[in-house]
């Protein structure tokens, strides 16, 4: 098989650019996730989905044990303290703090999941790595790119030359811009905070600066340099070691390209005295309502799962699936305006295309669409990918369209659009649990002509009281049906 070339926009350098990972036996990507103090809204789901479609496609293209991909969250922030004080006021701060970040993190993954996402590789919690911030601070101090004034450790923009290549910012048009009065314990108006004292009522951890709690950029360099290089490194090929610290691609929505990436840069770069902490960056448009960012400050916004549990939005509850592919119908990079007929529309294309699909009876291994591939693989081109899927569904619902159909299925699969769904409306019948999985997993072995493994599956879930029959559909194509004695 060819590998098609994967292209990819990168604000660094703002242009298209062929994607070469630095090892492809181990794809590096680190996605800013959320910070948990509130349930994330439908514009926080929109890098969510974006970034797991460029991770399945990944996998596809290097192998699925050959992507790492590293979604952290923030669960120390002054938001996140605000929040605990106002819900929880009569218990202590730590235990209120856990109770806000544990059942925000608990709706997250519910949120990301409904959505079709995979979990990504590393989901680590900013809290547990508090040791390696600091150990990443004191580098930055003994280097002189950061200095400890009142009571907090600050990053010396000044003592980095290329500070703003990514924004594409200098000092000076900052300092300009800068009318409110300079921070009198700063060297530069524009020196940031990597370590902050903490108050006695605030969360805080011993450091050599006091106790006191992490600067939300440190955050993200000390986790991406733990989980894509420390824990990693022995691993990684020669050519990854030529470039040590420096991953693939780093990604996150628009408005964190300043300060919060550039920041990150800043910090780990100065850390090591290397030249890049990340090759490409990648940056989704905002979901806008009316024209405007959606935003928990705007007050403007519908969390997801008020979209896909309530009828507050257009009347009715709407399936994840759906969200999904309105998400996915507009080019990453492009703002969507968000809307009840956009929903509508996602609903009907899906259906028709999940309609055209039944039927079909997918292995574990089979794979997407090439033209579909080769249109994700240009800078994500999903709305493009979308018009090659019509004609596929097209062929399926003709006469003898069963290879057609096969394939819909498996791209369908392949794209995050559960194709339980599809199987058990096929039958028309609520279907257990894992069934779609051990019946593919039967077919696999089937196909492999492993009969003894394919005979234990039979027998497993005979026990459970579902009988299998074996069919064959027009190409010759195995497929099973399944009854439950109840
Ligand atoms: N309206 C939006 N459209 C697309 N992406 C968004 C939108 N709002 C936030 N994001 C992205 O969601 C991710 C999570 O960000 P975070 O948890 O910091 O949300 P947030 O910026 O606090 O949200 P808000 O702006 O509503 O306060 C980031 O990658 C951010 O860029
Ligand atoms: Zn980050």
């Amino acid at each position: 098989m060819t590998t098609p070339q994967l292209t990819l926009y990168n604000t660094l350098t703002r242009a298209k650019e062929r994607f070469v990972p630095i090892d492809p036996a181990n794809v590096r990507v680190y996605v800013c996730g959320p910070t948990v103090y509130d349930f994330a809204h439908i514009g926080n789901a929109r890098p969510v989905i974006v970034f797991d479609v460029l991770f399945r496609l990944l996998r596809h293209l290097y192998g699925a044990d050959h992507v790492t991909y590293v979604r952290n969250i923030t669960d120390v922030d002054d938001k996140i303290n605000a929040r605990a004080l106002r819900d929880f006021p009569d218990l202590p701060l730590n235990e209120a703090i856990r109770k806000v970040t544990e059942t925000t993190v608990a709706q997250f993954r519910a949120d990301a999941r409904a959505l079709g996402c995979l979990e990504p590789t590393v989901e680590p919690r900013a809290t547990d790595n508090i040791a390696e911030m600091q150990a990443l601070i004191a580098t930055l101090i003994a280097n002189r790119h950061a200095y400890v004034a009142n009571g907090e450790v600050l990053f010396d923009v000044r003592s980095m030359p290329d500070y703003g290549q990514l924004s594409g910012r200098n000092l000076d048009d900052n300092l300009a811009g800068a009318r409110i009065a300079v921070e009198a314990h700063k060297k530069n108006p524009a020196d940031f905070v990597l370590w902050k004292q903490s108050a006695d009522n605030e969360p805080g951890w011993d450091s050599p600066w006091g106790r006191g709690r992490p600067g939300w950029h440190i955050e993200c360099s000390a986790m991406s340099e733990r989980y894509l290089w420390d824990e990693i490194k022995d691993r990684l090929s020669p050519a990854a070691h030529r470039h040590p610290h420096a991953f693939d691609i780093h990604g996150g929505g628009l408005d964190l390209i300043f300060p919060h990436h550039e920041n990150e840069i800043a910090q780990s770069r100065c850390a090591h005295g290397t030249s890049a902490m990340a090759n490409v960056w990648m940056h989704n448009g905002f979901l806008q309502v009316e024209g405007q960012k959606m935003s928990k400050s705007l007050g403007n916004f519908v969390t997801i799962s008020q979209l896909l549990q309530t009828e507050d939005f257009g009347g009715h509850k709407w399936p994840g699936d759906v969200l999904r592919l309105a998400m996915l119908m507009t080019h990453y990079r492009e703002p969507i305006d968000f809307s009840v007929k956009r929903l509508e529309e996602a609903e009907t294309k899906l259906r028709d295309w999940q309609r055209a699909a039944q039927g079909a009876s997918l292995a574990d291994g089979d794979g997407p669409d090439a033209s579909v591939v080769k249109e994700l693989a240009d800078d994500l081109g999903f709305h493009r990918a979308s018009v090659a899927l019509e004609v596929i569904a097209k062929k399926a619902n003709r006469d003898g369209g069963a290879a057609a159909k096969h394939c819909l299925a498996a791209t369908l699969r392949f794209l995050g659009f559960g194709l339980d769904s599809v199987l058990a409306s096929e039958q028309g019948a609520d279907e257990p649990p894992h069934l779609a999985a051990a019946i593919a997993a039967r077919l696999a072995a089937l196909n492999a002509k492993d009969f003894a493994k394919a005979d234990a599956i039979r027998a497993e879930l005979a026990e459970q009281g579902i009988t299998l029959m074996d069919s064959k559909d027009e190409t010759g194509a195995r497929q099973t049906k399944w009854e439950i004695k109840r």
